[in-house]
């Protein structure tokens, strides 16, 4: 897979995905032969000096899983978990011939089951359960994996994400942890949402954790219990978020959506 040349150069073969427009750089490292360092991850996933991309993933062997997920922010630190990236990673092991149509697989919040769908390009990823939602003013403030902030909106299409999104990630409150910001905006049979990545330092077309906290906070909002299905429109797409609710506890939560592979290449370090 990587070859080491005379010259000290490497070529690492990589692989693209998105799932609703959060985009992803790829590598098989089941031989655990790569050497990326934190500024050679941030490079490759600028839009303008590398390959450009929301993250960067690891797909690993463990001994215990099918294979484990390692996740790496645009700023080349290693993030918290990545719900559209661990969508990604599962489609990414099915091209692989690592799984079939379910996979048990461990990422950094622990173990995922995860099934594709028989179309194929519909990846339906299991999260964490969550039972804890804070309030920060009118905010939700919940862990989903990531830790995100949730906050209603009129107008959203008007917003402006980046900026309203940096000044609460920067907060007193957050400044030192970061947090993920979405805004929502209710409308009737479906939620808008739009989020500020921490970690990308920018609005992304879709965050999987993101509209997972927002599913769970608008049923603990408006009182639902019982089996829920979210539908969500993101920039980039729709996504689905089913989920139980005991008035407590969030429990077989599972994020839905699409997962593509959209080119190859090589990387030239
Ligand atoms: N795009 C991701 C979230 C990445 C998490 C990252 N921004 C962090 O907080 O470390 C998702 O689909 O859930």
């Amino acid at each position: 897979m990587l070859n080491q040349g005379n010259d000290n150069s490497m070529d690492i073969q990589f692989y693209k995905y998105q799932g609703a427009g959060n985009d992803f750089i790829l590598i098989d490292n089941r031989k655990k032969n790569n050497q990326l360092n934190t500024k050679e991850i941030e490079n490759l996933c600028d839009r303008r000096f590398g390959i450009g991309a929301d993250g960067l993933m690891l797909l690993q062997n463990h001994p215990d899983y099918d294979f484990e997920m390692i996740y790496f922010n645009a700023d080349g630190k290693e993030g918290s978990m990545c719900g559209n990236g661990g969508r990604c990673i599962v489609a990414f092991a099915k091209f692989l011939g690592i799984i079939d149509t379910q996979t048990d697989f461990l990422a950094v919040d622990g173990p995922h089951y995860a099934k594709i769908a028989p179309a194929g390009d519909q990846v339906e990823l299991q999260m964490i359960d969550v039972s804890s939602i804070e309030k920060d003013g009118n905010a939700f403030v919940l862990n989903t994996g990531s830790p995100h902030y949730v906050e209603q909106v009129n107008n959203l299409q008007q917003l402006d994400v980046y900026l309203e999104g940096k000044t609460i990630r920067n907060n007193e409150t957050y400044k030192a942890h970061g947090i993920n910001v979405n805004f929502i905006e209710d409308m009737g049979d479906h939620f808008f949402v739009r989020t500020f990545e921490r970690g990308v330092e920018d609005e992304t077309y879709a965050c999987g954790t993101g509209v997972t906290a927002v599913a769970l906070s608008m049923a603990k909002y408006k009182g639902q219990q019982g089996h829920i299905s979210s539908p969500v429109k993101v920039l980039g797409g729709n996504l689905q978020i089913e989920f139980d609710y005991d008035g407590k506890t969030f429990t077989n939560i599972f994020l839905c959506g699409p997962a593509l592979q959209v080119f190859e290449g090589k990387l030239r370090l």
